[in-house]
């Protein structure tokens, strides 16, 4: 969720707009509604054209507000129980209450009816949907039977079992369209995290081997066709076996996840940065020059040897930086950053060496 966006000055007017829409159109539609089943004649035909126009933009600016903010999930039952509660009262009075029912015409609540399962599936979760729409159904044909049984060969009789058998269809319909798109939004959140999952390392949360692999190997083939430079910084804790030794494993553990925030501080927004396995990392500086490698190992030298990681106890590493050839495979830059690292263990630790 975008927190800016829900806090924003322009986020709050729009929110108050489309609440102040949303209730000025439920009170015509409700009001339309209720005309039409007291007018008769030319009247009529203007408010059902004026009900079906507003509730259609109100499921619409519903379906807008439940993207954008969950008050809208409370407005949205508020006014599905409301809808509910009209259609239920109307069709007793209609059924049970001789002196309104003949001045009743039963065709507003045909026209609501459909919108309450279109309301339900765009308010909550398949199965949750699927349970208010039956139980709405389950309300009208259960208002309808002594109706049916009083009139059973008359017109509404026939007209009440087709919306009964339309309404079935029409949420079975939503229900497998709904429950589709919930497969599909799952199965792309599984594949996300699996990538993210196949690409991370789990101690350091930074990329791991397998991703660097596939970025040095990007870059290769972006060096040949384009010329782009790249250079490899590959480091490594000077003696990590003594800090495993003495402090535990558990704080050698914690070297390496401190290490790595360190070393994020150091590099640029265009470098990627891995732990190639163990101890060792390896840097992806885009756009750099041996020079600027090395001059950024160098920092990062200094940077890590400066405060205590440890147990109170500082660490040093060492760093070996190339840059990538035309020629290269991902082997072959990798086996020379490791050549330079290997020089500057050798040199003494705690610096930065480059081969070419
Ligand atoms: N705590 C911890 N230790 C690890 C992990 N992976 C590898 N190691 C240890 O890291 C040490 C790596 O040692 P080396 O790099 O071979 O040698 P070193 O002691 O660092 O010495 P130099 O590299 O020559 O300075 C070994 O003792 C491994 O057991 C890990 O995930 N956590």
């Amino acid at each position: 969720m975008n927190h800016h966006s829900l806090t924003s000055p322009s986020a709050d007017s729009f929110t108050r707009s489309l609440l102040m829409a949303i209730i000025v159109l439920a009170l015509l539609s409700t009001l339309s509604g209720w005309g039409i089943m007291g007018a008769r004649g030319l009247l009529s035909p203007v408010l059902r054209g004026m009900f079906a126009t507003c509730t259609l933009v109100l499921v619409g600016l519903f379906v807008v507000a439940w993207r954008r903010m969950l008050p809208a999930r409370a407005l949205g039952l508020g006014c599905l129980l409301f809808a509910v509660a009209v259609c239920a009262l109307c069709m007793v009075l209609r059924l049970y209450s001789p002196r309104y029912g003949a001045a009743l015409d039963l065709e507003p609540l045909y026209l609501w009816i459909p919108v309450l399962y279109v309301f339900a599936f765009t308010l909550t979760d398949h199965k949750t949907s699927l349970a208010i729409s039956l139980a709405v159904m389950a309300l009208f044909a259960s208002i309808s039977v002594p109706y049916l049984i009083r009139d059973i060969d008359g017109p509404y009789a026939n007209f009440t079992l087709q919306l009964h058998v339309v309404s079935l269809v029409l949420i079975a319909a939503l229900y497998f369209f709904s429950s589709y798109q919930r497969r599909l939004q799952l199965a792309e959140l599984t594949v996300g995290e699996l990538a993210a999952l196949s690409n991370t390392d789990e101690l350091t949360k930074l990329c791991n081997r397998r991703r660097m692999a596939t970025l040095i190997d990007v870059e290769l083939g972006h060096l040949r066709e384009r010329g782009t430079l790249f250079a490899l910084v590959l480091f490594d804790i000077d003696h990590f076996k003594g800090i495993n030794d003495k402090f535990g494993h558990g704080a050698g553990d914690a070297a390496l996840v401190a290490l790595a925030a360190r070393a994020a501080q150091v590099f640029r927004g265009m470098d990627t940065l891995a732990r190639w396995g163990g101890d060792e990392f390896v840097a992806l500086l885009r756009n750099a020059d041996l020079a600027e490698a090395l001059h950024i190992a160098g920092a990062l030298c200094r940077h890590v040897a400066t405060e205590p990681m440890v147990g109170g106890h500082g660490i040093t590493i060492s760093c070996g930086a190339t840059i990538a050839l035309d020629t290269d495979s991902v082997d072959s830059v990798l086996q020379r950053a490791d050549a330079a690292l290997y020089a500057a263990k050798r040199a003494g630790r705690n610096r930065a060496e480059g081969v070419r």
